[in-house]
């Protein structure tokens, strides 16, 4: 029997009421696929600050690197807002994906025909829209020297990221894009700003250079505020998207919306080895957390990437895939995905009603 180590990050606000349903999907379907599952839960965010004082405690990343995958549901929350940058959840994470060496991190946005209706766009703009975004994760100006706020000689505050990026750094995240396109649409577009940053210009020549290896790929540039609108006006133009960190943060959140809500995407971050997370594209939600009202299928969704991608399990994946669209095709919806004539359900009872479709087939 195949035996996989997967740490679990439920982490803060909806994190661990969505992680309780992955659980319980993938306690489900190792059942029935005969995987063992072993599972060891760790602290990260504003759960480990309180409990540790550091957003990622050293133990935690010593499990994640221990394991075959890591299932991360999500960190933040207003309570840890004004704390200093170096002690935010949101430094834990990006702790994590650069201690994990993280740098590709795939964000598939795909409309579910059961969904259409809950979509923010008309149905012949949205109908057929299958994009994967491929973001770069562990450069960029998240990461970039110097950074910081700084005192001028005027004696005036001046705060500094950097947007930086080597050749090397945009070449592998370049390959994995085209490598991607090449299994998908054969189509890839580029995405970032060269008509004002250098780092842009240094970006999109490496990326136009990369294309001489892969001729069966068409490759096409957009800047990233033409991309923004493109992705509203007409998204089936796109199959695959790569582009920088801070823009694909932005461009996937975007993309989320063509989909039906933020709560259906899930993501993998995936380095050249070791464990991958994976992890839903929305965040804590603190807005609705403790009320039962999470949209648990990014979650779950994410695990079922987790065991495409890292765990090799393609049926499984797909076991889960299918019970998510069964449970659609039945009418069951979290509010957030609510359209009319739908059975309106919580983050539990949609865990329930996913136990039941899985059971069945
Ligand atoms: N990967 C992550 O862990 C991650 C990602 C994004 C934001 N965050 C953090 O989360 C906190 C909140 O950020 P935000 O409010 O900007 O973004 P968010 O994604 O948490 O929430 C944005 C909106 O979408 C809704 N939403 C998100 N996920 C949902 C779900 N599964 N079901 C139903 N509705 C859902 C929320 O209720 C909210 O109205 C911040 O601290 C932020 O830094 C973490
Ligand atoms: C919470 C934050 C650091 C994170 C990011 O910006 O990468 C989030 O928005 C995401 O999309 O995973
Ligand atoms: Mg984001």
């Amino acid at each position: 029997m195949a035996q996989h180590r997967i740490t679990l990050l439920p982490g803060d606000g909806i994190g661990p009421e969505i992680m309780a349903v992955a659980v319980k999907v993938l306690k489900t379907v190792g059942q029935k696929f005969e995987l063992a599952f072993e599972f060891q839960e760790a602290l990260i965010g504003g759960a480990a600050i309180d409990a540790t004082g550091e957003p990622l405690p050293a133990e935690t990343l010593a499990k994640c690197k221990d394991s075959d995958a890591v299932l991360l549901a999500a960190i933040g929350g207003y309570k840890w807002d004004t704390l200093p940058r170096h002690l935010r959840p949101e430094t834990g994470l990006l702790g994590l994906r650069a201690g994990l060496g993280l740098f590709a991190n795939l964000r598939p946005a795909i409309i579910l025909p059961q969904l259409i209706d809950a979509s923010s766009l008309k149905r012949d703009v949205v109908e057929g829209v299958d994009i994967m975004v491929v973001r770069e994760l562990t450069g960029g100006i998240y990461f970039g020297q110097p950074r910081g706020v700084f005192t001028t000689e005027m004696g005036e505050k001046r705060g500094v990221n950097t947007m930086a990026y080597t050749e090397s750094e945009i070449d592998r995240i370049g390959r994995v894009a085209f490598e991607t396109a090449q299994k998908r649409g054969k189509k890839l577009c580029s995405v970032d700003k060269a008509n004002v940053l250098e780092v842009s210009q240094l970006w999109r020549d490496r990326i136009t250079a990369l294309a001489a290896d892969y001729p069966d790929v068409a490759l096409s540039h957009l800047y990233v505020d033409n991309a923004a609108m493109q992705l509203v006006r007409a998204p089936k133009q796109f199959d695959t998207i790569v582009t920088s960190n801070l823009f694909g943060d932005i461009l996937s959140d975007a993309a989320a919306m063509l989909t039906g809500s933020i709560g259906m995407l899930p993501s993998a971050s995936l380095g050249t080895s070791g464990a991958g997370v994976y992890e839903p594209v929305h965040g804590s939600a603190p807005d609705i957390a403790g009320q039962d009202r999470a949209n648990p299928l990014a979650q779950v969704l994410s695990a079922a990437m987790m065991l495409r991608y890292t765990l090799h399990q393609p049926e499984a994946a797909r076991h889960i895939e299918q019970a998510v669209l069964k449970v659609l095709d039945q009418g069951y919806r979290t509010g957030d995905i609510m359209a009319e004539g739908n059975t309106l359900i919580g983050c539990e009872a949609m865990g329930n009603v996913l136990i039941s479709a899985l059971s069945q087939e």
